[in-house]
């Protein structure tokens, strides 16, 4: 597998971390304007670092494109020349529309648009995928490239933004519910580091509960909660004080700014 990443920003090197920590590639190139910070990559053997995006697209195959949104469209411009049938374009451009990247470079090629989130530089992301009528051929590719580092779910693309806040934005959200039961757990008496310890740890198990179960979250809350104990005691002083609903309006709020910058 030749793969490109265009753009090795903070998710574009997210990306190059999976890859690497998958052995998911033959060679891959790395492209940003200014190189210095990445140059270090060039230590595994099968990476080039260039800020020539051309020379990365003659020589790859599977091209993942991680710039900013405006970065985007003077990028397809480009290149737009050298694509050909043997490439596969994979944008993870948040709210580009796979309509608009036709516009550019034509119907006649193989785009996947996909929402990874920064765990796929440990091989664990949710990662969401769509593609155009000719991309549907290579859907199976891009969901094997991506599965290697984490979870795929092939979605229409009408639901892109919504799967932008739960999966890339959720990563956020989850840390801030993993700080906040650090900082409980420091409250009791556990140092910073073990606090953390046993936040993420703890959090890892449940996730892992219910992915391997396949059981509903209130299935393993009900094994939890002993009556007139301390869970369920915890939880419903929690529930008062609006977890849930603040969780819900956090995501609905979320996925309002990311509407309001699409139609910006
Ligand atoms: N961060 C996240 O969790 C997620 C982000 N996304 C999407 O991924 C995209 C990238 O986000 P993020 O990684 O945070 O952004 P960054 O700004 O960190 O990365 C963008 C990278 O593109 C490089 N770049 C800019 N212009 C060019 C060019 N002409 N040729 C080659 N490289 C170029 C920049 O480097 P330089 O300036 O040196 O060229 C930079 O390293 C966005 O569209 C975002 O919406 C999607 C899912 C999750
Ligand atoms: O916060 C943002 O707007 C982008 C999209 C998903 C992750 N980062």
């Amino acid at each position: 597998m030749k793969i490109a990443i265009i753009g090795a920003g903070n998710l574009g090197l997210a990306i190059a971390k999976g890859i690497l920590h998958s052995n998911g590639a033959t060679t891959m190139y790395l492209t940003k304007r200014n190189t210095n910070s990445i140059q270090e990559f060039e230590k595994y053997g099968n990476v080039t670092v260039t800020n020539n995006n051309q020379e990365a697209v003659k020589n790859s195959d599977i091209l993942i494109f991680a710039v900013q949104p405006g970065q985007f469209i003077s990028i397809l411009e480009e290149l737009k020349d050298l694509l050909t049938e043997k490439h596969v374009i994979i944008s993870t451009i948040t709210g580009f529309r796979i309509s608009k990247i036709e516009e550019i470079i034509g119907s006649d090629k193989f785009i996947i648009r996909s929402m990874p989130n920064t765990a796929i530089s440990v091989g664990k992301s949710m990662t969401c995928i769509c593609s155009n009528e000719l991309g549907k051929k290579r859907v199976d590719l891009a969901r094997a490239i991506f599965n290697r580092m984490g979870h795929t779910l092939e979605i229409p693309e009408g639901q892109m933004q919504a799967a932008t806040v739960i999966c890339a934005s959720g990563v956020a959200f989850w840390m801030r519910l993993i700080r906040a039961t650090t900082q409980g757990a420091i409250q009791l008496g556990f140092d910073a580091k073990e606090a953390q310890e046993l936040a993420m740890h703890t959090c890892n198990g449940a996730a892992n509960l219910l992915i391997e179960s396949g059981s509903h979250p209130e299935e393993e809350i009900d094994k939890v909660t002993t009556p007139k104990g301390c869970t369920i005691e915890g939880l419903n002083e929690m529930e008062h004080q609006g977890l849930s609903s603040s969780l819900i309006r956090g995501i609905v709020t979320s996925f309002e700014k990311i509407s309001e910058i699409r139609k910006g």
